[in-house]
């Protein structure tokens, strides 16, 4: 392995239009290993990068014995090196692309980011001008009493779909991942040490649950309900008034979207044959239905400033998983990047 180090690294500077491919993806995998420099800049998450492991610093291993293997071109580790072919010259690892906005985001991950505040900024601009008569602007609507209150279930099938089909070596990276974007999603919308963060900040901002006493006197039927959370006001059937009431449909639906495109981005960017199959069509059916759905949100829901809030919480756990860690190797290396 030394050996093979140092002679990759003094072919840095030669032609790189000579190098046959399956040898450049060799170099890198060796080089990567051997080389374990911080990246300076984010983990670009849009290249078709081999996978969900990092390269991190070498300790000799099955990995590194599959490499000396695959350099050998050999079935076996035992038997004699081959005379090497003129070692090709290096190509960057293609996980470590260069192209950055502002430092931080891809153009293609700045486009997806930007498509969920413009829909909801579109949508509450419709509400104010003049919302038309709609099916979807029934909260009773099939789409949104199927699809968008079980939103996290038909993201997580939608996931699995987009999952097995892939070649990645280390799934338990993809299952982190989404672990990660389970947990803010039931901590946000479910259940949080009691009441869910977005029913506390309803609450703390002088929300209460109102229900009608039918035993009080003419006009002060109204009265305070103790219920801690909507679900509880739900089922009193209470109304949820007063205080500043976090768009749960913004939240849901910004976040499972930012998580479904940033693990489908690296199927895209390769533009070859999964991107064509059918599980990458489900995965953008269900992108569209939310899409179409935060939309509905934005015109027929909710107050602006409770959208907005709802996009912001949407995007947290998504900007440190996807667009912070990546700048730092060694946490990237425990929740991997998503690959093909
Ligand atoms: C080869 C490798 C394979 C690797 C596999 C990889 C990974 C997988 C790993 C492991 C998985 C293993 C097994 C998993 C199997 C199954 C697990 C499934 C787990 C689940 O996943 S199981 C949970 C299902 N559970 C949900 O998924 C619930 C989702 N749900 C919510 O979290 C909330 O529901 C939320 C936040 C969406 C909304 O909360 P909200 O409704 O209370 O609040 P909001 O403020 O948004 O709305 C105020 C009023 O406006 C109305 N409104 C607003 N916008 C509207 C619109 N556009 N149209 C019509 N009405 C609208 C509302 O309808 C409401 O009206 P009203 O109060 O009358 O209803």
């Amino acid at each position: 392995m030394q050996q093979n180090a140092s002679s990759t690294t003094q072919q840095k500077s030669a032609d790189r239009s000579t190098v046959p491919p399956a040898q450049s993806i060799i170099t890198d995998i060796t080089t990567s290993s051997l080389e374990p420099t911080e990246p300076t800049e984010p983990i670009d998450l849009t290249t078709t990068g081999e996978a969900t492991e990092l390269p991190t610093a070498s300790t000799p291993g099955e990995d590194d014995s599959l490499v000396v293997q695959s350099l050998h071109g050999l079935g076996s580790p035992l038997l004699p090196a081959p005379i090497q072919p003129p070692t090709p010259p290096l190509t960057p690892p293609p996980a470590y692309s260069r192209k950055y906005v502002a430092g931080l985001f891809t153009f293609e991950q700045l486009s997806i980011f930007l498509i969920y505040p413009s829909t909801i900024a579109v949508g509450s601009l419709i509400s104010i001008v003049s919302p038309p008569e709609s099916y979807f602007g029934l909260r009773t609507n099939f789409f949104n009493v199927f699809f968008v209150k079980n939103g996290w279930f038909w993201t997580t099938i939608t996931f699995m779909v987009h999952c097995i089909r892939l070649r990645i070596s280390k799934p338990s990276k993809l299952v982190i991942r989404y672990a990660f974007a389970t947990l803010w999603w039931f901590l946000f919308t479910q259940w949080f040490f009691g009441a869910p963060i977005m029913d506390r900040v309803f609450l703390g901002t002088g929300g209460v649950c109102f229900v009608n006493d039918p035993e009080a006197v003419p006009g002060d039927e109204r009265k305070v309900h103790d219920s801690w959370s909507s679900f509880g006001c739900r089922h009193v059937k209470g109304e949820w008034a007063g205080g500043h009431d976090i768009s749960g449909h913004s939240f849901l639906l910004t976040h499972a979207s930012l998580f479904l495109w940033f693990e489908l981005l690296p199927v895209i960017m390769e533009r070859g044959p999964l991107l064509r199959q059918i599980n990458t069509k489900i995965v953008f059916v269900t992108l569209a239905l939310w899409w179409w759905m935060l939309l509905m949100t934005g015109i027929y829901f909710h107050t602006f400033t409770e959208k907005v809030t709802g996009w912001l919480c949407g995007i947290a756990e998504w900007a440190i998983i996807y667009i912070l860690l990546p700048g730092n190797r060694t946490l990237t290396t425990m929740v991997g990047v998503p690959g093909v």
